[in-house]
């Protein structure tokens, strides 16, 4: 099995070319995949596949050729993943199997359409805009902060951190708690702190995120966004540009009145054959 490997500020993937929804993918050999001692080591698998012929790709079949199937790298499933994608068209572009240059392309994924632009190292996807719609809290290490709920698509929470309190001294090796009837369905949880002004941003936010189905990962693109739309709201503001430091390295999060554009470098590392007999179990 073809495998390629790539990562958006640290947030890193497994590849899989399956352009007509060949493979036996389940859960087991995701997470065998994603394993970083056993198998190759990955936050989540894009498996790359045409719209047309995979299930929930199909109804975007009209409007983009390829169909992003992201899993987490526990083997579940999340309807988006902003860094995903932004990786998934830089595969693309490498296999030739899109053409770049100023037009937007379109990739189909599990929370709809998105398109993305490329210009150099800088991968941006546009993305549905992150609705604020609630507050609830979230528990570490017997510490409760209150967030805001936002969806991009997949399920966010914010949580600031008071001040004197230091993102570098949070254990995210456990996950955190959360309101599981707020999050039926599980939720990604952010952790922010105030940044110093930033050229060219409205806003500058730093974030650590424990991912739901991943663990602590060193970027998670659609957090960024949610983080981006709490700061705005937080500032009075409807739209702009939020720089959001991650572990991983910067992204800019534009939010606009009709969607949230995801900007940062996407890389490929890696290339090579997997046998899956090989991996765990
Ligand atoms: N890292 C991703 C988000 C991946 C999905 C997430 N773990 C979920 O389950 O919703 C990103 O860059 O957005």
């Amino acid at each position: 099995m073809q495998f390629i490997k790539g990562h958006g500020t640290g947030n890193d993937f497994v590849i899989l070319p399956d352009p007509d929804n060949q493979l036996e993918l389940t859960a087991e050999l995701v997470a065998a995949l994603c394993d970083r001692r056993r198998g190759i080591g990955g936050d989540g698998v894009l498996r790359v596949v045409r719209a047309a012929k995979h299930a929930d790709g199909a109804d975007l079949a009209g409007e983009a050729e390829w169909f992003m199937d992201y899993w987490n790298a526990d083997g579940s499933f999340a309807e988006m993943c902003g860094n995903g994608a932004r990786v998934f068209v830089r595969y693309l572009l490498e296999a030739d199997l899109a053409t770049p240059a100023g037009v937007a392309l379109p990739v189909a994924t599990r929370a709809g359409l998105v398109r993305a632009r490329v210009e150099g190292d800088v991968v941006a996807v546009e993305m549905q805009r992150p609705r604020v719609y609630d507050a609830s809290t979230a528990t570490l290490g017997g510490l409760t902060l209150t967030g805001a709920a936002v969806d991009v698509g997949n399920p966010h929470l914010v949580c600031a951190l008071p001040a004197g309190l230091e993102l570098s001294g949070l254990d995210l090796t456990r996950a955190p708690e959360f309101d599981a009837a707020l999050f039926p369905a599980g939720v990604n949880v952010e952790f922010t702190a105030p940044g110093e002004p930033v050229d060219g941003a409205d806003e500058h936010t730093l974030m650590r995120v424990y991912e739901r189905g991943s663990a602590e990962t060193l970027s998670c693109g659609t957090g960024a966004c949610a983080v981006a739309a709490v700061a705005l709201h937080d500032a009075a503001r409807d739209t702009g540009t939020v720089a959001v430091d991650v572990p991983g390295g910067r992204l800019t999060v534009t939010v606009t009145d009709s969607s949230c554009w995801l900007a940062g470098p996407a890389v490929l590392v890696a290339t090579g054959e997997v046998a899956p007999t090989a991996l765990r179990p």
